[in-house]
């Protein structure tokens, strides 16, 4: 019996069921319906009931999806000391690590970090009157080859329908279809990241993610067949599994949306089981805006009825001080979004 690292262990209410329960009923919605005010309802709906949903005819070609899943297989199948050779540090937050905690308990998986905006500024510090900016760049793997080419690939799909998914959500607000494009325009700090999870001997007491909500506009993720996320139902807080679909895509609200939106969206819990048997891997793109954007309720989605419920804040300043406490364990609680919310 491997003895149990103490630094993976989640405290005894967050640890995951033995049975599961499929979630049946989140949405699967198909991007290629003839009506865009169908799609439209469709996509409102499910961000305000799930947080969560699948799409279907995404037009993203799936042959790049499987050379990506190849890609990544190959990369962590290489020795931990080959694999630190791109490692993230401090300095150089993209890249491999296997060390991220989330919530202060140490994750069940290794991971790789790669910016779709290569080289992109954000600020040194969270600190509010520290104005130095530095640059995030990526790091170019040997093996496999043509890796980075690959990636860069599907990064731009990645980008094409997150654009395409933000056009129909603020449509879906009674927004200008483009009205989101000027906080990502040339200088959005999204990025994908591969994970794996192996398989781990104690999946009762760890977690390959545990639970949070992800802080930017939108998460687009590829999972293998094997399973494993969690969403916590917003009708009955249960956590449920989402099924694997060949092909489709897992769409999530982050954080930033809940704000623009003022809570008509809300960014919904998730978490990643593991299992003793079988590796898993995913694929997540995080749209996240520019760091000079200050996230606030939009003017058009506020009024007197229905007053701004969140303070305003800046996306760099945020999005630096979370990279710093995912990077090791803090004594503190990271920053949450509620910390914005207003009285
Ligand atoms: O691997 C997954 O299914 C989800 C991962 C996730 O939630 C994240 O990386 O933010
Ligand atoms: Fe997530």
């Amino acid at each position: 019996m491997e003895e149990v690292d103490p630094a993976f262990i989640q405290e005894a209410e967050h640890r995951p069921k033995p049975s599961i329960m499929e979630g049946d009923g989140i949405p699967i919605i198909d991007l290629s319906r003839i009506s865009i005010e169908g799609l439209v309802k469709e996509i409102g709906n499910a961000c305000k009931e799930w947080g969560f949903f699948q799409v279907i005819n995404h037009g993203v070609p799936f042959n790049l999806r499987e050379r990506m899943m190849e890609a990544s297989k190959m990369f962590f199948a290489q020795s931990v000391e080959e694999k630190r050779k791109v490692g993230r540090n401090d300095k150089y937050p993209m890249g491999y690590y296997d060390t991220e905690h989330t919530k202060n308990v140490r994750d069940w998986k290794e991971v790789f970090d790669f910016v779709a905006k290569d080289p992109v500024s954000v600020p040194v510090t969270p600190l509010e009157n520290d104005h130095r900016l530095t640059l995030w760049t990526n790091p170019s793997p040997q093996y496999p080859p043509a890796f980075r080419a690959t990636i860069e690939e599907y990064v731009e799909e990645m980008e094409k329908l997150s654009y395409k998914l933000m056009e129909l959500i603020a449509l879906s607000l009674g927004l200008h279809p483009k009205r989101f494009e000027e906080f990502f325009k040339k200088e959005e700090t999204s990025f994908v990241r591969l994970n794996h999870y192996p398989p781990c001997p104690y999946p009762h007491l760890a977690l390959g993610v545990g639970r949070h909500k992800d802080p930017g506009a939108l998460t687009i993720l590829a999972q293998d067949e094997v399973g494993g996320l969690e969403v916590k139902r917003k009708a009955d807080q249960e956590w449920v599994r989402v099924k694997p679909t060949p092909d489709a895509y897992i769409i999530n609200v982050g954080d930033a949306i809940q704000v623009w939106s003022n809570d008509a969206y809300e960014s919904v819990e998730h978490r990643v089981v593991v299992n003793s048997e079988k590796e898993r891997f995913s694929i997540p793109f995080f749209l996240f805006p520019a760091h000079c954007t200050e996230v606030k309720p939009l003017e058009e989605l506020v009024s007197e009825q229905n007053p701004s419920k969140y303070k305003a804040y800046n996306w760099g300043k945020f999005l630096v001080n979370r990279t710093g406490s995912n990077f090791e364990k803090q004594n503190a609680e990271n920053l949450q979004i509620y910390h914005y919310k207003l009285p």
